[in-house]
């Protein structure tokens, strides 16, 4: 978890303590990162162990566990397959998440990188509006995210994404195809 933190704080996704991973463990416990440090000198002491499902802590007192930890939580209860999550601000990708604050959802198509995130030649990612109380987001991705159908990845308006995988390196791999294809829509204005 550090080391991906480590190179995803170097690529500017990460700044300023933004970011969060976390880890299914066997047993329905999960490990996360631990809210407000730095994702470019992650440590053991920043990991915290919380309930995959609820996301509460399973111990106390603890450094506090990320702030959207709720969000990661419903991730794990909506895919049972689901064993690692990636919530970074990758920049391209925050500005289409912004631009399609309004629309709620954002359609890529053609791009080959679209097959990076499981689909052929087009995509509906879904944007979830930036609510301050993070449980909110959560139970808007609960409700929303009932179709297994859909990509694994979501924009949060004006904030990022969060992307998932079986692995924290499959959830890497989409969180990094969204922002190629992030970039791409910019640099073909399609808005
Ligand atoms: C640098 S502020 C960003 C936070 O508000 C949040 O969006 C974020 O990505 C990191 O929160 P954290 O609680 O450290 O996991
Ligand atoms: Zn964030």
């Amino acid at each position: 978890m550090a080391a991906l933190a480590r190179q995803l704080h170097a690529r500017g996704w990460m700044d300023g303590t933004a970011g969060n991973l976390s880890v299914r463990l066997p047993g329905g416990q999960a490990l996360i990162t631990a809210s407000g440090r730095s994702k470019g000198e992650l440590t053991a002491a920043d990991i915290v162990q919380m309930h995959a499902e609820s996301g509460l802590p399973t111990r106390c007192p603890g450094p506090p566990l990320s702030a959207e930890a709720s969000i990661h939580a419903a991730l794990y209860r909506a895919f049972p397959d689901c064993g690692a999550v990636v919530h970074a601000h990758p920049p391209h990708t925050t500005a289409v998440a912004a631009l399609a604050a309004e629309a709620g959802a954002v359609t890529f198509t053609d791009f080959e990188i679209i097959k990076g995130l499981g689909a052929t030649s087009v995509v509906q990612v879904p944007v979830f509006t930036n609510w301050a109380e993070v449980p909110r987001i959560a139970a808007e991705i609960s409700q929303r995210l009932t179709d297994r159908q859909g990509p694994p990845v979501l924009l949060i308006a004006h904030h990022g994404a969060t992307a998932w995988g079986a692995t924290l390196d499959e959830a890497r791999n989409r969180l990094e195809s969204l922002e190629a294809l992030c970039q791409l829509h910019l640099l073909t204005d399609q808005r």
